[in-house]
């Protein structure tokens, strides 16, 4: 099979003129995928612009957003199937002519797409981006049509009985090392390990936070044709459309926020507290959701929430996501507990530390996130949890409460980062059980003290919540 060398350079890369362009749908998606490789771009981010700039709507825009999240997911798969196919490393494959691979790929052995269609539409984009490298795209992609998904990965992923992490992290597109950390997270549960993956795989919907005292949530659910959350008293399930139009968001009476973090944010101002209960912090706020809420709760309760980020343009975000809420915002750092002016030591009623985390549990969301992570971002990301949190234990007055978050629920980022910084704070602190703080009736949320989250039990994040009493 022939191949073209691989090109340098990162320009935007158009389509040579005097060609047909091929359908925009799929020239978007390719056009999305490449940014994100090329630029270190994210899809969430890049896309809309890219859907905008190719003036695409409605079902051409759902369809190059399918391509897009769907590609990048399963891209793991996808390259192991290709380097197959093109009897080569994947790697090695000219840039422009291997993503438009992956599409079509993609579309052969994910989607409803006939082979066709999918094979001569990737040749289209081949010529339009690969210069030359059409008889090689229809060679290989022939290859990747012979055999269906589950063929593939019969194929190509070692047993499953041998080598389970290896199987599992092959057949639904994950990397080895997050795979495993699921399963240890889960108790070594191959079967939940796979819902949790699969589930990884699927676009999540959109929740809404009905901000307390200014949206009813049954009210909204019907202004916006969307549903009422499973289990948080204030969440929406979005039907579809964008968010960023809808008029509760425009006007401040509705927020975009993930069940599961309204469900931990929550879980924190429910918790009993000893005595006065006014002073409320957050010590990781940016990009402000978690700080929304608890400022509306805050707003109801005649509280008042400071709100720390170190980077000024995420503070800043935090300012605009609570106008009109009390909350001060402050941008520091927050390991400055005693030591600024404004964070003094044993002062506030209830602290939240949503810490900077690897992501993990919320993958369905970031669709190139878990090819990016590496193991080696741990152990900076536990050193500034560990950090973090006894920083917060140090800003709790005796008898208030502080809230541990992740969004992961790898076990050195929750569990072990929890036990070493309530070792290491200085202070006396006890457990709470936060399960009694979730919506009565919720299932699987384990044995306690802590909960964690999951998508394939709970439809949230995998958020992790432990929650410390200064005694
Ligand atoms: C997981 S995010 C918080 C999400 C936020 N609570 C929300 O619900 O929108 C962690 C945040 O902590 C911030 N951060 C990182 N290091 C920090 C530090 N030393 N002090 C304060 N904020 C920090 C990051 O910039 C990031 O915005």
């Amino acid at each position: 099979m022939r191949d073209t060398a691989p090109r340098r350079g990162t320009e935007r890369r158009e389509p040579r003129a005097g060609r047909p362009v091929m359908d925009r749908p799929r020239y978007a998606a390719y056009e999305a995928i490449e940014a994100v490789h090329r630029d270190d771009a994210y899809a969430n981010l890049v896309l809309p612009a890219v859907l905008r700039d190719a003036g695409l709507t409605g079902r051409d825009a759902a369809f190059a957003t399918e391509l897009t999240y769907g590609t990048l997911r399963h891209l793991g798969t996808l390259d192991a199937i290709l380097t197959t196919a093109a009897g080569r490393d994947v790697q090695r494959i000219d840039p422009p002519v291997r993503d438009a691979l992956r599409i079509g790929a993609y579309q052969l052995l994910h989607t409803r797409v006939p082979a066709h269609a999918a094979v001569s539409s990737t040749v289209d984009l081949v010529r339009a981006v690969g210069q030359g490298a059409t008889g090689f795209a229809n060679a290989v992609l022939r290859e990747v049509a012979g055999s269906d998904i589950d063929e593939w990965v019969t194929r190509l992923a070692p047993p499953i009985e041998t080598d389970p992490i290896g199987h599992l992290a092959l057949a639904y597109s994950h990397p080895q090392w997050i795979v495993r950390a699921f399963s240890e997270a889960l108790g070594g549960d191959l079967g939940e390990t796979t819902r949790l993956l699969i589930e990884d795989n699927v676009r999540p919907a959109v929740h809404l936070c009905a901000r307390p005292g200014l949206a009813d949530p049954v009210e909204l659910a019907d202004e916006v044709n969307g549903a009422p959350g499973a289990f948080s008293p204030y969440a929406v399930y979005l039907g579809g459309g964008a968010p960023g139009e809808l008029a509760a968001v425009a006007d401040g009476r509705a927020h975009v926020q993930d069940e599961g973090s309204q469900l931990v944010a929550s879980a924190l101002a429910e918790a009993p507290v000893d005595g006065a209960d006014g002073r409320w912090l957050d010590l990781c706020a940016g990009p402000g959701g978690k700080s929304a809420l608890l400022g509306a709760l805050a707003a109801q309760r005649d509280a008042r929430l400071t709100a720390v980020e170190v980077a000024e343009h995420r503070a800043r975000l935090v300012a605009s996501a609570t106008r009109g809420l009390p909350v001060t915002v402050l941008h520091t750092d927050g390991r400055l507990v005693g030591a600024e002016a404004k964070l003094p030591a044993e002062h506030f009623d209830r602290v939240l530390v949503d810490a900077p985390c690897t992501g993990l549990g919320s993958l369905r969301r970031r669709p190139e996130s878990r090819w990016r992570r590496k193991p080696s971002d741990l152990s900076a990301l536990t050193r500034l949890q560990r950090e973090l949190l006894v920083a917060g234990l140090r800003a709790v007055r005796p008898g208030g409460v502080v809230a541990y978050v992740t969004c992961s629920p790898h076990t050195v980022e929750t569990h072990v980062t929890v036990t070493e910084a309530a070792r290491r704070c200085g202070a006396p602190v006890d457990f709470l059980d936060a399960r009694p703080l979730l919506p009565a009736g919720m299932p699987g949320l384990g044995d306690g003290p802590t909960v964690q989250l999951w998508p394939h039990r709970h439809g949230t994040d995998a958020m992790f919540l432990a929650l410390l009493r200064r005694t």
